[in-house]
C-alpha cells in the first residue's frame, strides 16, 4: 500500500479537527440538517469533501431525513437542498458516488444499516412430521381400533404411520430449504452503482446509503432514494408496492422519490440512496412476509388427486360390498372357523354376539379402505419434482414455481429470443461504413465526422468508460451492444471519454427501448454552444429518417433515390453476413426549448456492423427438440435478413425447407386473427417485432392448441412470458421484470438449457407414472386377493398390519427409488405428451 503524503496527512488531520469542532458547537448539528435558509445549508454542506464519510450531517433517526422517500416528504427534501444537497449531507457525490473503500462501507453499515431484511422464522421440523402425522390420523385411530393378533397391531400400525410421516416430513422440510436457498439466489441480483468515479456490479443486498445507482429499463429499484439525473425521463410502475396501475413520471423536482421494489419501465438516470432494508416499505414487507408454502399444488398433482378420489369411490364400493356378502355369509353360517364349524351359532342369538360379530366385519371391510389409499402418491410427486428442481439447477434452470416442471415436459412449441439465447451476446464491431465507403480507421475521415461519430457512441449511450489511469486500458460497462461500441470508438476512432464528457452538456436524453429500437440525445457544445441532436439505432430505421449523408471527407450531401438504395444494400450485405446493423445520424438544432428530441431531416454518420457469433451448441439442442417434436421459433428484434441468417446458421430453417415462414413483425400485426391463426404454424422466424408482436403469436399459438414456452429477457418480454404455459427468463442479461414474470430462469442463458428443461419435464410425468403403474400392481393384486377370499371364505388372508405395511412401506421406498430416475435419451426421441393425455395409459 502507497503511504499518504504527509500534507494529505496534515489536510485529513485538519479536516477531522475542523469536523470536531464543527459539531461540538451548539445548534450546529441543527443548523446543517434542517438550514432555515437555503444558502446556509449550501454553506455547511460544501465544508465537506464529496465522498469524504468523515461525517454524516445527517443520521439515521433525524426526523426529517426518515420518512424521507417512504412518505414522499417534499419540504423535507427542499430543504435538505434537493438531491445534490442530500448526496453532500450523506458524504456522496451525484456523479462520482461514495468512496466506497472498506472504511467507508463499515461506517455507513454501522450509521444506517445494511439492504437486508429479518428472514421469517422457518417451520420447525417438527411442525412438518406433526403435518404428515395428522393426514394419517385416520389409520392410526382404525389401528387402535383393530386388535385381530393384541396390541401388536396398534403398535405396528403407529410404526408404520411413524416411519413414513417421517420420510415425508423430512421430504417436506428439504424441499422448504431447498426453495428457499433457490429464492435467495434468484433475489440476489446484481445492482450497478458508482463508487469514487467507477461503475460496478454489486449485490442488491450490499447497496448502502448514500450509493448512486445507475437504473435502466427492467430494473427494480434495489432501495428508498431520489431521483438524481435531469434530462432524461423516469417511468416508474408502482404497481407492486401502491397498487397504482398507472406508470408514474419520476422527475428531479416534483417527484424525485423512488421506493424500492418499484420497476422502471422507461427511461435512464441515476439515484441516491437514502434509506435502505427495513427502513423502507419494501423491507419491512419483506420482513413480515408470512412463508408462502412451497407446496403449492401443479397440474399434474390436481390430476393425481383426481385419480386417487376415484381411487377412493373403488375402495368404498368394494369395501361396502364386501361388508354386506361378509355379513350375509356369517350369519346364514356358511363362515366356518378351523375345525369346519359355522362361525355364528344359530341357536344362540345374543345381542353381544350380533354386535362383536358386525364390529369384526367392519373391521375388515374396513382393511380395504386402507389398503386403498395411495399413500406414496403425494410423496412420489414431491420427492420427483424436488429431486428434478435440485438437478435442474445443477444444470443451469433455477426452477421458480414447482408446475413449470412438469409442464415443460408437454411443451410443444418454444419462441425463443435471438440475442444472448441463440447467440453469445458478446458483440463487437466488424465493419464500420460512412457513406459507401469503408474507410481504414479514424484517419481516413474527416475530423469533424469523426467527433460527430464520437458524440453519438459515447455521449448517446447508457454504458460508460472509465479509465482508471493513463496506462491502464479503460474499463467499459453496458449492454453487450452499448459496450461494442464504445470500445470501437475508443480503440478505432480514438476517442476519449473524459474529454468529451467536459467538452459537451447532455440537455436531454431518450434512453433505447425495444419499441423504438433507438436511443437519442440532445447535446449543448460547452465551447460553441451549438445544440445537436443524435440518434443511433436499428439502421433501416434510422436511414428513413435520414435526408442527407456525410461523406469521408466531411462533405454532406443529398440523400437521393440512387444513393439511398446503395446505402440500403451496404445495410442489407451486412445483414445477411448475420452481423446486427447500427446506424448513426445526427441533426442541428436552433435552441434548446424543445421538450422532444428532433427526429426528421437527420444527417447520417455512419453504419457500423456488429458481429454476435452463434453459440456453439445451439444448433444441436435445435436438432434436438425437433427430433423430440418440439416446434423452435425465433422471435427477434433485428433486421429480417439478419434474423434469416441466425437461424440459417443455427438449425432453425434449413436451405432446403421450403414449408417455414420468415415474416416481419409489421406483417403478422397486420392480419386478421384468422390470417394469423392460419400461418401461426408455420411461423419459423419473426424479426423486427415488437413485445406485442410475441405476445400475439404465443396467443395464435396457444389458441392452435399448443403448449407454449417463450424465452425473453426484456420488460417488454414481461406480457408474452406471463401469457406463456412456460416462461423461462434470462439470469445473465435478463431484466428484473422478465425474471419475476418468469417460471424457470436460464442461469446460463442458453438455449441448450431450455432444452434440459424440457428433458426433465418429460422425466417427471415418466417417473410418475411409472410409480402409478407400480403402485396400482401392488395394490390392486392386494385388494383382490382379499376381496375374493372374503367373499369365497368369509376371511381376509392378508390383516390389516400387513396391508399397510406393503401399502406405506413398499410405496414410500418405491416412490425414492422412482423419484430419482434420471432422463434417458428415449425420452426426447418421441413426441411431447398432451397435457390431456390419460395418466394411466391403456399399455399401462
Ligand atoms: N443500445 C442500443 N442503442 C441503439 N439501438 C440498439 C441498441 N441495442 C439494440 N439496438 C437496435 O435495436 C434492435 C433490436 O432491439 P431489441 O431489443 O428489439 O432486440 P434484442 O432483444 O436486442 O435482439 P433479438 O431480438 O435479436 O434478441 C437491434 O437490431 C439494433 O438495431
Ligand atoms: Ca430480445
Amino acid at each position: 500500500m502507497e503511504r499518504p503524503a504527509p500534507a494529505r496527512q496534515w489536510r485529513k488531520a485538519l479536516n477531522v479537527i475542523r469536523t470536531c469542532y464543527r459539531l461540538a458547537r451548539p445548534g450546529v448539528l441543527t443548523a446543517t440538517v434542517l438550514p432555515r435558509r437555503r444558502s446556509a445549508s449550501y454553506v455547511a454542506i460544501k465544508i465537506q469533501h464529496a465522498g469524504d464519510s468523515a461525517s454524516f450531517s445527517v443520521a439515521a433517526d433525524d426526523e426529517s431525513f426518515k420518512g424521507l422517500v417512504k412518505e414522499k416528504r417534499h419540504n423535507s427534501f427542499g430543504r435538505l437542498g434537493g438531491g445534490a444537497g442530500i448526496a453532500a449531507a450523506l458524504a456522496s457525490d451525484a456523479e462520482r458516488g461514495i468512496r466506497g473503500d472498506s472504511d467507508d462501507l463499515r461506517r455507513r453499515r454501522e450509521s444506517f444499516g445494511g439492504n437486508t431484511y429479518p428472514k421469517p422464522k422457518p417451520k420447525s421440523f417438527f411442525s412438518y412430521l406433526w403435518d404428515a402425522l395428522k393426514d394419517d390420523l385416520f389409520i392410526v385411530l382404525v389401528g387402535f381400533a383393530i386388535k385381530e393378533h393384541g396390541w401388536y397391531d396398534s403398535v405396528g400400525i403407529f410404526l408404520v404411520v411413524f416411519l413414513v410421516a417421517t420420510v415425508s416430513a423430512v421430504s417436506n422440510h428439504g424441499q422448504v430449504k431447498r426453495f428457499d436457498e433457490l429464492a435467495s439466489k434468484s433475489n440476489n441480483t446484481a445492482v450497478t452503482v458508482v463508487r469514487a468515479g467507477r461503475r460496478q456490479e454489486v449485490s442488491r443486498f450490499d447497496i448502502l446509503v448514500g450509493d448512486v445507482v445507475i437504473l435502466k429499463i427492467g430494473d427494480s429499484v434495489p432501495a428508498d432514494g431520489v431521483f438524481l439525473e435531469g434530462h432524461g425521463r423516469l417511468q416508474v410502475d408502482e404497481s407492486s408496492m401502491t397498487g397504482e396501475p398507472h406508470p408514474i413520471e419520476i422527475d428531479p423536482e416534483n417527484n424525485p422519490f423512488l421506493t424500492a421494489g418499484v420497476k422502471i419501465i422507461d427511461g435512464y438516470g441515476r439515484m441516491l440512496v437514502t434509506a435502505v432494508g427495513t427502513d423502507t416499505l419494501w423491507g419491512e414487507m419483506m420482513g413480515n412476509l408470512t412463508k408462502e408454502d412451497a407446496d403449492e399444488p401443479t397440474p399434474l398433482r390436481e390430476r393425481l388427486d383426481g385419480l386417487t378420489s376415484s381411487m377412493g369411490k373403488i375402495r368404498v364400493a368394494v369395501a361396502v360390498l364386501a361388508f354386506a356378502v361378509l355379513t350375509a355369509r356369517h350369519f346364514t353360517g356358511s363362515t366356518k372357523d378351523d375345525q369346519g364349524k359355522p362361525l355364528f351359532n344359530k341357536g344362540h342369538v345374543t345381542f353381544d354376539a350380533v354386535f362383536s360379530s358386525l364390529v369384526s366385519i367392519l373391521q375388515q371391510a374396513v382393511t380395504i379402505i386402507v389398503v386403498a389409499i395411495p399413500e406414496g402418491l403425494p410423496l412420489a410427486v414431491t420427492l420427483t419434482l424436488a429431486f428434478a428442481m435440485k438437478r435442474m439447477v445443477k444444470e443451469n434452470a433455477l426452477v421458480r414455481h414447482l408446475s413449470a416442471c412438469e409442464t415443460m415436459g408437454s411443451v410443444t412449441a418454444i419462441c425463443t429470443d435471438k440475442t444472448g439465447t441463440l447467440t453469445l451476446n458478446q458483440m463487437e464491431v466488424t465493419e464500420f461504413w460512412v457513406g459507401t465507403d469503408q474507410p481504414r480507421g479514424a484517419m481516413a475521415i474527416a475530423g469533424s465526422v469523426v467527433t460527430l461519430l464520437c458524440q453519438g457512441a459515447g455521449l448517446n449511450t447508457t454504458g460508460s468508460v472509465f479509465k482508471p489511469d493513463n496506462v491502464s486500458a479503460p474499463e467499459i460497462t453496458g449492454s453487450p451492444t452499448e459496450k461494442a461500441l464504445l470500445s470501437w470508438a475508443v480503440a478505432d476512432l480514438g476517442m476519449d471519454a473524459d474529454a468529451l464528457q467536459r467538452s459537451c452538456k447532455v440537455l436531454h436524453v431518450e434512453a433505447f427501448n425495444s419499441d423504438k429500437k433507438r436511443s437519442g440525445v440532445m447535446i449543448k457544445d460547452n465551447a460553441t454552444g451549438a445544440v445537436v441532436a443524435h440518434w443511433k439505432g436499428a439502421a433501416e430505421m434510422v436511414l428513413a429518417n435520414c435526408s442527407m449523408y456525410v461523406d469521408t471527407d466531411g462533405a454532406e450531401r443529398q440523400l437521393e433515390g440512387e444513393q439511398r438504395r446503395n446505402l440500403e444494400k451496404v445495410i442489407d450485405d451486412m445483414a445477411v453476413g448475420s452481423l446486427r446493423c447500427i446506424a448513426f445520424a445526427y441533426k442541428q438544432v436552433n435552441g434548446t426549448h424543445q421538450s422532444k428530441i428532433d427526429d426528421d431531416g437527420l444527417t447520417l454518420l455512419g453504419f457500423v456492423g456488429l458481429k454476435d457469433p452463434c453459440r456453439p451448441e445451439v444448433k444441436a439442442a435445435i436438432e434436438a427438440c425437433t427430433k423430440a417434436g418440439v416446434a423452435v421459433k425465433m422471435v427477434a428484434g433485428d433486421n429480417i435478413l439478419t434474423a434469416r441468417a441466425i437461424a440459417m446458421e443455427c438449425g432453425i430453417i434449413s436451405s432446403n425447407d421450403h414449408s417455414g415462414i420468415v415474416i416481419e413483425g409489421h406483417e403478422f400485426r397486420a392480419m386478421s386473427t384468422e390470417q394469423q391463426l392460419e400461418i401461426a404454424d408455420k411461423i419459423r422466424v419473426m424479426a423486427r417485432s415488437l413485445p406485442l408482436d410475441k405476445l400475439a403469436l404465443v396467443q395464435r399459438l396457444k389458441q392452435k392448441g399448443h403448449v407454449v414456452a417463450v424465452t425473453g429477457d426484456g420488460t417488454n418480454d414481461a406480457p408474452a412470458l406471463k401469457k406463456a404455459n412456460v416462461a423461462l427468463s434470462m439470469g445473465v442479461q435478463g431484466s428484473e421484470v422478465a425474471k419475476e414474470s418468469s417460471d424457470i430462469i436460464i442461469l446460463n442463458d442458453s438455449f441448450d438449457t431450455v432444452v434440459t428443461a424440457t428433458r426433465w419435464g418429460r422425466c417427471v410425468y415418466n417417473n410418475i407414472q411409472k410409480f402409478i403403474q407400480f403402485q396400482l400392481t401392488v395394490n390392486v393384486s392386494a385388494l383382490v386377493i382379499n376381496f375374493v377370499s372374503a367373499i369365497t371364505t368369509g376371511k381376509m388372508p392378508l390383516t390389516t398390519v400387513q396391508l399397510l405395511w406393503v401399502n406405506l412401506i413398499m410405496d414410500t421406498m418405491g416412490a425414492l427409488a422412482l423419484a430419482t430416475d434420471t432422463p434417458t435419451k428415449a425420452l426426447m426421441d418421441r413426441p411431447p405428451i398432451g397435457r390431456t393425455a390419460p395418466l394411466v395409459s391403456n399399455p399401462m
